[in-house]
């Protein structure tokens, strides 16, 4: 079985517009109101590919009731824990003329210590051979070191785990070998507080992940494709051509791709190629993609070794 964890699931409030102006009245050409959070997307996308999870998370508030009804549409199994603040809502703005995307993501509700414990009692039917993904941002009153502690639970239970987060939480949890990392070229740069003036740059940090403790380093670079650098080598998908709708989740989905895949095959090459085709059917939809257009995407994805 595999776990999705997000510890903050939003309302993506995704907004259209021709050109963004700071400081005016803007109005929508079109928006809609999706179930977020990292997970949850997650979760979403293993299921375009027949594969069962269960998706764990904090949810609470009239927030949080909205979210539920949103995310039924989905048909997933869920098991969240019940908290009394509200839920967060994540505005996403696409500028189409402008060509831009802008995101502004909340601090997601208070979290009591008893609605904590409620949340890691659920972790303990987790067991051997299960993967736990655990993504995304805390909310507040979460410490730092919560992943961290989840990390050593869940694999004292025998279960492998995948982390998406930013900074050191992230570095924190890599000497416990998770299966996948895949920070995006820019979280990359500030893990190790550089700038890249060469994808050798990128690769070089990439391998510096391997070698305190991740099992597979993958580094999304958007619409200049992916990065999968393993011990022995480097490979790179193309970002295929296409018009991007709404590239929320796209990192999502590309970590869903390959950890599902990698779940069947064992095969890391073909898992990436899976997770590129995921990412980018994502980019080219409204909402997180589904399994036909990952399918028409994989075709137009080439997996190259590069050293
Ligand atoms: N504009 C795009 N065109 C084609 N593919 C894209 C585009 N944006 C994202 N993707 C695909 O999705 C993957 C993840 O997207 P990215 O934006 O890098 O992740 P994140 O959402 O975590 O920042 C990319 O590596 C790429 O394969
Ligand atoms: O937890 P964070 O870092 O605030 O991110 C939450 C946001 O990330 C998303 O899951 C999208 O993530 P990606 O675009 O990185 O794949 C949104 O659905 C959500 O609003």
């Amino acid at each position: 079985m595999i776990y999705t964890i997000t510890a903050n699931p939003s309302i993506d409030y995704v907004l259209q517009v021709d050109a963004l102006n700071n400081g005016e009245v803007n109005r929508t050409t079109s928006d809609v109101k999706l179930p977020g959070g990292k997970g949850i997307n997650v979760s979403i996308i293993l299921k375009e590919l027949e594969l069962d999870s269960t998706a764990l998370g904090f949810v609470g508030g009239a927030t949080g009731l909205m979210f539920e009804k949103l995310l039924q549409k989905k048909n997933l199994n869920t098991s969240f824990t019940t908290v009394e603040d509200d839920t967060r809502i994540n505005v996403k703005i696409n500028a189409t003329k402008q060509d831009e995307e802008t995101e502004i993501n909340g601090t997601g509700p208070a979290i009591s210590a008893d609605e904590k414990s409620a949340f890691l009692d659920q972790l303990k039917q987790v067991g051997n051979d299960d993967v736990v993904i655990m993504s995304g941002s805390l909310p507040k009153q979460i410490a730092d070191t919560f992943y961290l502690d989840i990390a050593k639970m869940i694999q004292a239970q025998g279960a492998d785990f995948v982390i998406d987060t930013t900074g050191q939480a992230l570095l924190d949890t890599l000497p416990l070998h998770p299966l996948v990392v895949k920070p995006n070229n820019h979280e990359l740069a500030d893990l190790f507080n550089t700038t890249f003036k060469s994808e050798q740059d990128i690769v070089d940090n990439a391998r510096k992940l391997l070698d305190k403790g991740a099992k597979h380093v993958l580094v999304s670079m958007a619409g200049d494709g992916a990065l999968l650098v393993t011990k022995d080598h480097v490979y790179k998908a193309n970002a295929p051509k296409g018009t991007v709708i709404n590239s929320v989740g796209a990192g999502d989905s590309m970590i869903a791709g390959f950890v599902g895949t990698f779940m069947k095959t064992k095969d890391a090459i073909e898992s990436f190629h899976e997770g590129a085709a995921c990412g980018s059917a994502t980019a080219f939809s409204q909402d997180i993609a589904v399994r036909s257009k990952i399918n028409e995407v994989y075709n137009d994805i080439t997996v190259s070794q590069l050293s």
